[in-house]
């Protein structure tokens, strides 16, 4: 059995219906409708120690209502569920010991007490043995930087230092499993990428397993090699993420430089009409630049450059893909159709 496991998964919420306005809420006091919203549509998914998954879709998806359930904290309308071969929303203070959560939009430290008591409380509610909650202290001190704030409440602190306290009291007792619910939602460049590496550590380190939702998609290509995506409660791909790139990413730009200008380079891919020629040349340095997209199917770019070279001195050059970002929004665009997708994997459209 795999360490997440879920089958049939669905969660039914029951949704007040209110005419708009004042006179719609007075309304709905004496004559209450409900309709019933299916979040969650049938989830099939499994999960191995170790694995680091993205969890995406767009608004509304039905990731937060799945990451609850898997939790313990809501429980299921209809489906199977286990995590670690625990029932979540039956045993939820065993299923609370082996995993942490970190939901970007709140916090679990107490707002008014120093973060260092904060996290001395958790300690003693997973009952976190003392040498194992030393050794994590002093690990996640340094590795998030939190010596300077350790004395200041939750109150006081930045969003960045708070989500960086967060994580550390996530981890504290060392949980077989986190669930990251976008752990870098309004953080800078630079504590995004401090978090990005506390989290990578914690998976190589520790084999600690992550699923991860986020819509900032950087998280997603430095953390996961696996992608989940669920629409309207459905999962509608899973798979390797190199996979969808290798399917879909079909473009491909080179950055050629070149040590002095070369006119009418667009006459070098007449006979490709893919091929699109951009100069990038700003001035600096004397550069003369490039930019050649083409498809890679249609094109390879060992022959691109041979083409430039065959009239020009190349002194370096460079590939660059699309990110999944540019893939994933096509696919929340409606651009790419889920069975196409599944195609791709091993989604299950
Ligand atoms: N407690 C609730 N009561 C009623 N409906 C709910 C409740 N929680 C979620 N929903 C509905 O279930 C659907 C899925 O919500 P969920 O929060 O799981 O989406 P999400 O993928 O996490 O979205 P986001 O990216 O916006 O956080 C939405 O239509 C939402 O309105």
């Amino acid at each position: 059995m795999s360490l997440i496991e879920t089958r049939g998964l669905r969660k039914v919420f029951r949704q007040a219906v209110k005419d708009p306005g004042l006179s719609g809420a007075v309304k709905h006091l004496f004559t209450q409708r409900y309709k019933d919203k299916c979040a969650v549509e049938g989830i099939d998914l499994s999960i191995e120690e170790g694995e680091s998954v993205a969890y995406v879709g767009p608004n509304g998806a039905g990731k937060s209502t799945t990451i609850k359930m898997l939790s313990g904290v809501l429980v299921p309308s209809d489906g199977e569920i286990t995590v670690d071969g625990l029932v979540p929303y039956k045993q939820r203070m065993e299923n609370a010991q082996r995993i942490g959560a970190v939901f970007g939009q709140r916090t679990q430290l107490w707002w008014d007490i120093p973060v260092r008591e904060s996290l001395a409380l958790l300690r003693d509610i997973y009952q976190v043995p003392t040498t194992v909650f030393k050794k994590n202290m002093d690990a996640f001190t340094e590795l998030l930087g939190m010596e300077d704030y350790l004395h200041l409440s939750a109150r006081k602190l930045s969003l960045g230092q708070r989500m960086r306290a967060d994580l550390a009291a996530a981890l504290l007792h060392d949980p077989k499993i986190v669930y990251l619910d976008e752990p870098t939602i309004g953080l800078d460049v630079a504590v995004k990428h401090r978090i990005r590496d506390f989290i990578k550590e914690m998976n190589r380190e520790k084999g600690t397993t992550i699923l991860l939702t986020t819509h900032d998609l950087g998280d997603i290509e430095d953390l996961c090699e696996r992608l989940v995506i669920i629409d309207q409660g459905r999962i509608i791909y899973d798979g390797k993420l190199q996979e969808v790139k290798d399917a879909f990413a079909q473009e491909r730009t080179l950055h050629i430089q070149l040590s002095s200008p070369l006119s009418d380079a667009e006459s070098l891919f007449r006979d490709l009409p893919e091929v699109s020629v951009k100069r990038t040349n700003d001035g600096s340095e004397a550069a003369f630049s490039l930019s050649i997209r083409f498809n890679r199917f249609r094109s390879t770019a060992s022959d691109i450059v041979k083409r430039v070279m065959s009239h020009a001195e190349v002194i370096d050059f460079r590939i660059d893909e699309p990110s999944i970002e540019e893939i994933i929004r096509r696919v929340y665009d409606g651009q790419l159709d889920a069975a196409e997708l599944a195609a791709a994997g091993k989604g299950s459209a």
